[in-house]
This record gives structure tokens, sequence and C-alpha cells, in this order.
């Protein structure tokens, strides 16, 4: 017996429950065990054609869904029809057939799982483009975005998409400090580590580079980079890359890697607004428990308290659904605040904490911009300068809503009428200027962060 025949027989139970006996008879009865697993792709056969489009246009989603609820490993199922079959591979072949997919990606990270609106759709629409068309639409694609809002899910889709379309695909997946690891370690032994290392990054079809930013300062590994990054460009592979910021505003990354960025196409993701969060819960809890029943008003409160990280907000799902699960409870409001107690009076202390924090700000501000806290505060007027000083003066009037006459004084004294045009200024060129505001959410997501540490 097939080892996933197990897994086949506890999700065909499931179906029965959930759809008519019709349907249970005509589609899934039928098929009573699995044909084979590739990559995580559990490839089942149906008699003809036209069970098979039924199937995969209208349950595999559900189906899927099951897979990742009852399965260990990560997998997918895929249907085809007894015509499609073909014959087994010679064992030389097989020993060709390297697992990219096992522990490379996750296989729940996919197209169909990630829920689209305003703040993803041109990232998610050109993603889709690029998994067509490897190496032909879009090289580099570059997607930045904030801490949790998708992208390595994202980029992880298009490598799961090439897959699934053809299972032979060398697709890498590789975080920055890894391929950071791998060169430090191939520096450090005898030289036929070389050809492993070459083996691993070069000899493929696709690479996915998972935060970008974690090479700054890393010089000597940035040149390798470079390297193999031309390498696989010239041989027309797709280079998927994603960073916290636009490739113009990495800091301590070689002009000559990231004007290559800049070259190719930059997509971003912002944080979605209160309906689209809303349908990411919904979308989340029937992977985590599917019969688990949460009210809309319940997913809306978590989905606001949550409002900058989807992760976050994923992981006080998954909390509050175990909660339940473990005490047999309903999910109330009551449990709510049982559940995810600890957490919310966290996120109020660190509000609480904000009063009176302006330096803080004005440090954090002047980091991101790499000046120091002196040219911040003081005169000079390069834009070097005055724009992270506008911004400075911009967050703190929105943060703390101080008159403009008292945020004058924390920067040398200036008057009201100055304070005032920058942030009139500021709140002008952020409807106009995508990379100003940007920039601008990634200062404030440091600054939280600072102060709920302080
Ligand atoms: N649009 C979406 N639809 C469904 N799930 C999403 C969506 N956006 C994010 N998520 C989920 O949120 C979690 C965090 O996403 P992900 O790890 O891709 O974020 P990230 O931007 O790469 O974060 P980091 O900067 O920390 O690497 C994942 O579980 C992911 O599936």
């Amino acid at each position: 017996m097939n080892p996933n025949d197990n897994l086949w027989q506890t999700i065909l139970k499931d179906l029965e429950r959930l759809y008519n006996e019709e349907t249970y008879n005509e589609l899934f009865s039928p098929v009573t065990s699995t044909f084979k697993e590739q990559n995580g792709l559990i490839t089942m056969v149906v008699e003809n054609d036209f069970l098979k489009n039924r199937i995969n246009k209208l349950y595999i989603g559900k189906i899927n869904e099951l897979a990742t609820k009852y399965s260990k490993t990560p997998v997918r199922f895929k249907f085809i029809s007894q015509s499609e079959v073909e014959p087994e591979p010679t064992l030389t072949d097989r020993k060709l057939t390297i697992d990219y997919r096992q522990g490379n990606l996750n296989s729940t990270y996919t197209f169909d799982s990630f829920v689209v609106g305003k703040s993803n759709m041109f990232a998610f629409r050109m993603a889709m483009k690029v998994a067509d068309q490897p190496g032909a639409v879009a090289n580099p694609f570059y997607i930045f975005g904030d801490v949790g809002l998708g992208k390595t899910h994202l980029m992880q889709a298009i490598g799961n998409y090439i897959l699934d379309t053809n299972v032979e695909k060398r697709i890498l997946y590789v975080k920055a400090d890894n391929f950071i690891e791998d060169f430090v370690s191939l520096l450090s032994r005898n030289n036929n580590k070389t050809e492993e290392f070459n083996a691993k990054y070069k000899d493929i079809d696709v690479i996915l580079v998972d935060d970008i930013q974690i090479m700054a300062n890393a010089t000597k590994t940035q040149m390798e980079f470079f390297k193999l990054f031309d390498y696989l460009y010239l041989n027309s592979k797709q280079i998927v890359i994603t960073s916290d910021k636009p490739a113009s505003q990495l800091t301590n990354i070689m002009p000559r890697l990231t004007t290559r960025f800049e070259a190719g196409l930059s997509v971003d993701i912002q944080v979605p607004d209160l309906e689209h969060r809303v349908n990411i819960l919904k979308r989340k809890i029937a992977t985590i428990d599917a019969n688990a029943e949460v009210s809309d008003s319940i997913l809306e409160f978590i989905a606001t308290q949550f409002a900058a990280n989807i992760r976050e907000m994923e992981g006080a799902l998954i909390r509050l659904i175990s909660y339940a699960q473990t005490f047999n409870l309903d999910i109330t409001m009551e449990l709510v605040n049982d559940a995810l107690g600890a957490l919310l009076k966290t996120r109020k202390k660190s509000d609480a904490l904000s009063d009176n924090n302006y330096d803080k700000i004005q440090s954090v501000v002047s980091d991101y911009f790499q000046i120091s806290l002196q040219d911040l505060i003081g005169k000079k007027r390069h834009t070097k300068f005055t724009i992270p000083r506008h911004i400075a003066m911009y967050l703190i009037k929105l943060k703390y809503n101080i008159p403009y006459k008292t945020i004058g004084q924390l920067f040398s004294d200036r008057d009201h009428s100055t304070v005032l045009a920058a942030c009139e200024r500021i709140e002008k060129d952020i409807q106009l200027d995508s990379n100003l505001k940007f920039a601008l959410d990634s200062i404030i997501k440091k600054i939280d962060s600072t102060l709920s540490k302080s």
C-alpha cells in the first residue's frame, strides 16, 4: 500500500461528510488509492477528463486544505485522467530527479492560498506572470514590504507554481543569512567545497532569495552573490528577491547589486485594509480548523488589534482556536479576552509608554537615513538632512499632536511656521511618492517596536 493512501482515506471521510451522496459517489469514492508522489505533489488518477476537470476546478482547494490539516509533511493533490498516465520512469531516470520541494519550499504557500486585495494586487498579478514565464517577464523580480506582510508566501508561491507545472524544475529557496553561512563555510574549508557550492547555487532554474537586506555589510558575500547573480541572469534563470525596503533604499549593499535589482521589476506589498485582513483570517480558519466557528465581529476585533503584521494576526487566531479546542468552548468575546489577554495587554502597555518619546523618534529617523542625530536636529540645509528632518517633525506631530511651536523647540528652536510647512509638505508628498510612503510606514513600525522595548 502506498504511504499516502491512509491520508487519502482520512480525507475521503471528510469529503463524504461535506458533500452530498451523489457528488461523493460520482467523484470521490471510486478513487480508492493514490497513484504517486513526487516533491510533495500527490497524483490521483480518475477515469476521464470530465471528472478530472470537475475535481480540479471545484474541489481541489478543499482537498488541499484537508491534506494540510491531516498530513505531517507539506503535500498537495493533483488529479489526472487515465489517458494522461505515463509509463514509470526507469531507475536511471529516477536517480536524476532531485527532491527540490522537500525542506525547500513550503507547499502551503501557493497563489491559491494567497488572499488578494488592494495592498498586494499588483505584486500578486506580476508574480503570476513571472511564474508563468520564468526568466522572461521580469528579471530580477524584487518584492519589498514590511515584516510579516506576505513576501515569503508570494515568493514561494512562484516556486510552487513552477514546480507544479514542471516537476523537474530546480528551484532553490534561500534566506540571505543561509547564503552568508554557506559562503563563510566555503571559505573556511578546503577547495573541493567549491564544487558543492556551485552545484547548489548554479545548477538551478530559479533562485528565490529571501530578506536580501540581511546581506548589508557582508562585503565578500555580496561579491560572491554578485557573481552568482550575473551567472544566473546571463543564463536567463529567474531570480526573485525579497527585502524590507525598495532597492534604492538598501543601505550597505553595493551599488552594483542594488542597481541590478532596480533594473528588474519591483513590486511592493502594503498593509492590507480591514476587510482584506478579515478575508485573510477567514481563509486561515479553513486551514487551522474548518469547523471552527468564529463570528465576523470577533474576526474584525482580531484584525483591528493586530493590524500591521499578518504573521502576528495569524498567530492570535491560531492561539484562540487552539484555546477553544483545548477547553472545548465556543469562541465568544469573553474567550477572546481569556485566550489573547496577555498579547493584548502587551500592546496596550506599549501604547501607554509612548508619551514623551520625541527623542526616540528622532533617533529612529536618523538611524533609518544613516545621518547623525546632530545633523537631523541641526541647521544644515542639504536635502540629505532636510527630508529626514521634516519626516521626524511630521511623525512627532502625527504621534503626539503637540503644538508646532513645541516641535520647533526640539529642532534647534525653529519657529512654528517652519514646522507647519514641513508637516504640510510631507503630508502632500506621501500622496504622490510611494517610496516616501513606504519609508514612513517602515519608520513608524521601527518607532513602535523601539517604544515597546523601552
Ligand atoms: N495575502 C495573504 N494571504 C494569505 N496569507 C498571508 C497573506 N499575506 C501574508 N500571509 C501569511 O502571513 C504570514 C507571514 O507572511 P510571510 O512570512 O510571507 O511574510 P514576510 O513578508 O515574508 O515577512 P518577513 O519580512 O518577516 O520575512 C504567513 O503565514 C503568510 O501565509
